[in-house]
């Protein structure tokens, strides 16, 4: 059985309102896929990675894939991160259904060894596993003119992060099922969800730090916590 790791960078970062993709941000001198990138291919147990880009990434993917051994292909992402996936993992060379599928948010470079241990172990059990981090502030639901309807049980939703774990031929068949139609799911534990019955997706303790650079702030903080390991 083989792990893959796909790494995701293929947005464009309209949030952070950069010019350029936040994946080539600068962080502590290296860019922010560049890092992403190395914390995977340094796990043992992870055989191979799939760069998936935005065609402003490219050049600096391809460079990552020179240093990095464990990298066996670059491709150019999709419309949206769904699509993305669907063509990385199209790109997986040798790719069986019992092999495993982590995916993996560029936008999250200070992944660590744990959670991708957390996630490889859970998979035993569940057919996908995603790391998730407690919500600490009060939860509600609101209508479109921002009057609350109903609060919500925090103690019952978490907020996912990546890297998320899948056997192959789930994460395959999820991502079959799901192609052409107009939802836009923003991760793909919820495209194994919809679109496989039956599925088992579970959580496993996430980390704070395992942050996904979104806002300017937040590569302040990733900044900030990168100098503290
Ligand atoms: N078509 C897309 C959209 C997103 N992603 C990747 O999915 C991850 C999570 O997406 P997000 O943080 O939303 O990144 P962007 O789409 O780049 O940001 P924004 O939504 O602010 O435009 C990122 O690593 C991003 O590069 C991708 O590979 N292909
Ligand atoms: C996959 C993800 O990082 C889990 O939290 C998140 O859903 C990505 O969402 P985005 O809208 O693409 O930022």
């Amino acid at each position: 059985m083989t792990v893959h790791a796909l790494v995701l960078a293929g947005g464009t970062g309209t949030r952070f309102g950069a010019t350029t993709p936040k994946q080539l941000l600068d962080l502590e001198g290296s860019t922010v896929l560049s890092h992403a990138v190395r914390r995977l291919a340094a796990h043992p147990g992870i055989d191979c990675i799939v760069l998936v880009t935005h065609a402003e990434s490219a050049r600096e993917a391809h460079r990552i894939a020179v240093a990095e051994a464990k990298v066996v292909a670059v491709v150019e992402g999709g419309r949206t991160r769904a699509d993305s996936t669907r063509l990385g993992l199209a790109a997986v060379p040798g790719l069986a259904d019992d092999d495993v599928v982590l995916v993996h948010d560029a936008a999250r470079p200070l992944v660590t060894d744990t959670i991708v241990d957390a996630c490889l172990h859970a998979l035993d059990e569940h057919d996908a596993v995603t790391p998730a981090v407690d919500v600490v502030d009060t939860l509600v639901e609101v209508d479109d003119a921002g009057v609350i309807l109903r609060g919500v049980d925090r103690r019952s939703v978490r907020r996912v992060q990546t890297p998320q774990a899948f056997r192959a031929g789930v994460l395959r068949q999820a991502h079959a099922a799901a192609a052409g139609e107009d939802a836009e799911p923003t991760d793909d534990c919820g495209v194994v969800l919809a679109h496989v019955p039956g599925a088992s997706v579970a959580v496993v303790p996430g980390d704070e730090r395992n942050l996904k650079i979104t806002r300017p702030a937040d590569l302040d903080l990733a900044r900030r916590w990168l100098a503290e390991d």
